[in-house]
């Protein structure tokens, strides 16, 4: 399949290594805002929104990991950047994995958040698939965001919800479909042996979608992996403790204040 050109924007520092983003099924780049201050203190930072996601035109489904890194790939020749920190979380992780064992010339370090090599789900992603483009992707929002975020945490902070169940309504119905159809072929697990990239695995400590056993497979399962666990999160933790994480990210990628 031809890459497909995705919408980006690049902030922080013009002269620093770069790290990029890359974002979680039915999000988009605004994802990462509560981590973004401390990246760009660092480090040049490029945010993208996957295909079908954001601003980032669809393209056809089904997808697969490749397909996504194939984006990933053509996104860092436009940038003119040979080697990048890659940083993605849940399908975002899941294209960096099959990037890091695939291109590993591409992948400086990488940070896997709240994602896995192979999903135990049975059927679930190609139902999901069936149901957006039935039903559009605003029939997913409530029980993606009841996944994303900790029940306490949707009660204590009003408008949350509102923002997040929007974001996901926006994805096109395809590209989150498509998406869905990535994960539910998608075994990485051969690919985590290949991954020679120093590797932070980070889990939601309440992650329904994705529990801290699947990033113990990915931290245990590369050359060189380490694992935390952050408290009080769930699938989307980048945005429910982004102090914790923005910290675990810059001491992986080497950051000093
Ligand atoms: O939406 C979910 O249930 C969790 C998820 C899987 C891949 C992704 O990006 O989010």
């Amino acid at each position: 399949m031809t890459a497909v050109t995705v919408h980006h924007v690049v902030t922080g520092r013009d002269d620093a290594p770069v790290v990029v983003l890359s974002n979680s099924m039915g999000a988009d780049l605004r994802m990462w805002d509560g981590v973004l201050g401390a990246l760009e203190e660092h480090f040049r930072v490029v945010r993208y929104d996957t295909r079908g996601h954001g601003q980032s035109p669809e393209a056809p489904g089904p997808y697969s990991m490749d397909d996504l890194a194939d984006d990933y790939v053509a996104l860092l020749d436009t940038l003119g950047v040979d080697k990048a920190h890659l940083v993605g979380l849940s399908l975002g992780g899941m294209m960096g994995m099959r990037l890091a064992a695939r291109d590993p010339e591409r992948v400086d370090r990488l940070v896997l958040l709240c994602t896995g090599a192979h999903l135990e789900v049975g059927p679930a992603y190609t139902e999901r698939a069936a149901q957006v483009r039935a039903q559009g992707t605003g029939s997913v929002a409530e029980g993606v965001v009841n996944r994303w975020f900790t029940p306490a945490y949707l009660e204590q902070h009003p408008g949350i919800r509102e923002h997040h169940e929007a974001m996901c309504a926006a994805t096109s119905p395809e590209g989150y479909a498509g998406s869905c159809e990535a994960i539910a072929a998608m075994d990485l697990r051969p690919d985590l042996a290949q991954i020679t990239a120093p590797t932070l695995a980070i889990a939601g400590e309440d992650d329904p979608a994705t529990p801290p056993a699947y990033l113990r497979e990915i931290a245990d399962g590369v050359a060189d992996g380490a694992l935390v666990v952050v408290p009080d999160a769930a699938h989307l933790a980048a945005a429910q403790q982004p102090q914790a994480v923005a910290a675990a990210i810059l001491e992986h990628l080497g950051a000093t204040s």
